[in-house]
């Protein structure tokens, strides 16, 4: 990642060779109008993320998290400013930008096995790809033994497991994450993020991971962008130097409470800090 003002933390630095750009913001600003009245969401963002990056998104409630993942997944059209994916300017949702929600979009209907497949069917892949691809992202997620249940007999973790290996199968460039485990108890939310740790490493993909959870976003991240509050610029990005992958031990380390106490204080030198979720307010 590159950009004008990343903060690293006091631990050691690995020295790495400079990557692909995956996808590049610039001067991006976001201005929804609502019966007449304007509101600016985001008013100004940069961001150069490097290819296999992990990078978590974090800010007041109602920043515009959101709605810069929505964009930058091309559901939502920008004010102004420049995205791009791998050199190509973002217009429509594409197969190359795979998008993961807070609730399961799983087809009640349809078997695990099936929703998985649906949308290689659509996209009329051959039926033997078909076959290759949904039996490895579901061996992937560990639900290979469940593909002839239906979603309704699962657990919410487990939907996610699946949703997360219909987003795969599509072998998206990049994933965009939308607090994607914020529906789930705590101790399930930390084994997602565990197989999410997991499966990034193998995957090798770049994430936007959206955020309300400050140890989720250190826990999981190479950086963390830090919002202001609306309208929203970037306040800092902070550049997480802890090793991988990460046993959830870590948390429990100096360098991440560190890590996760700065970006407390960061978020509660923002207006409506007290609507920011996650174990953080504990502190
Ligand atoms: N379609 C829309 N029309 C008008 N205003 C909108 C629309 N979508 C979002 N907004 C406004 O834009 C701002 C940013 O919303 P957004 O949902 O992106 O924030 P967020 O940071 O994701 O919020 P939260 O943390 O609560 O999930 C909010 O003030 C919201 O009311």
């Amino acid at each position: 990642m590159s950009f004008g003002a990343v903060m690293t933390r006091d631990v050691p630095v690995n020295k790495v060779e400079p990557k692909e750009s995956a996808i590049k913001i610039s001067n991006l600003r976001k201005v929804f109008e609502r019966k007449g009245e304007e509101i600016e969401a985001i008013k100004g963002i940069d961001l150069d993320i490097k290819e296999g990056e992990f990078v978590s998104i974090v800010g007041p409630s109602g920043c515009g998290k959101s709605t810069f993942l929505h964009i930058v997944g091309g559901f939502i059209e920008r004010t102004s400013g420049v995205v791009s994916v791998r050199g190509e300017e973002v217009g429509k949702p594409a197969p190359d930008r795979g998008m993961m929600f807070q609730e399961s979009t799983l087809f009640p209907w349809r078997k695990v096995y099936d929703n998985v497949a649906w949308g290689l069917e659509v996209q009329k892949f051959p039926k033997v790809e078909i076959k290759e691809r949904v039996e490895y992202f579901l061996k992937l997620v560990g639900l290979w033994e469940f593909k002839d249940n239906l979603p309704s007999e699962l657990s919410g973790g487990m939907r996610q497991r699946v949703s997360l290996a219909r987003v795969l199968a599509f072998d998206p460039k990049v994933l965009l994450m939308d607090e994607p485990f914020g529906a789930l108890d705590s101790q399930t939310r930390e084994t997602m993020q565990v197989e999410l740790q997991r499966i990034w490493s193998e995957s090798k993909k770049s994430v936007i991971f959206v955020t309300h959870d400050i140890e989720e976003a250190v826990y999981l991240s190479d950086y963390v962008v830090i919002l202001t509050k609306r309208p929203s610029v970037v306040k800092e990005i902070l550049k997480i130097d802890l090793p991988r992958p990460r046993d959830v031990s870590i948390r429990k380390s100096y360098e991440f409470i560190d890590y996760r106490n700065h970006i407390w204080d960061l978020l509660h030198e923002e207006e409506n800090v007290k609507s920011i979720g996650g174990r953080s307010n504990a502190k």
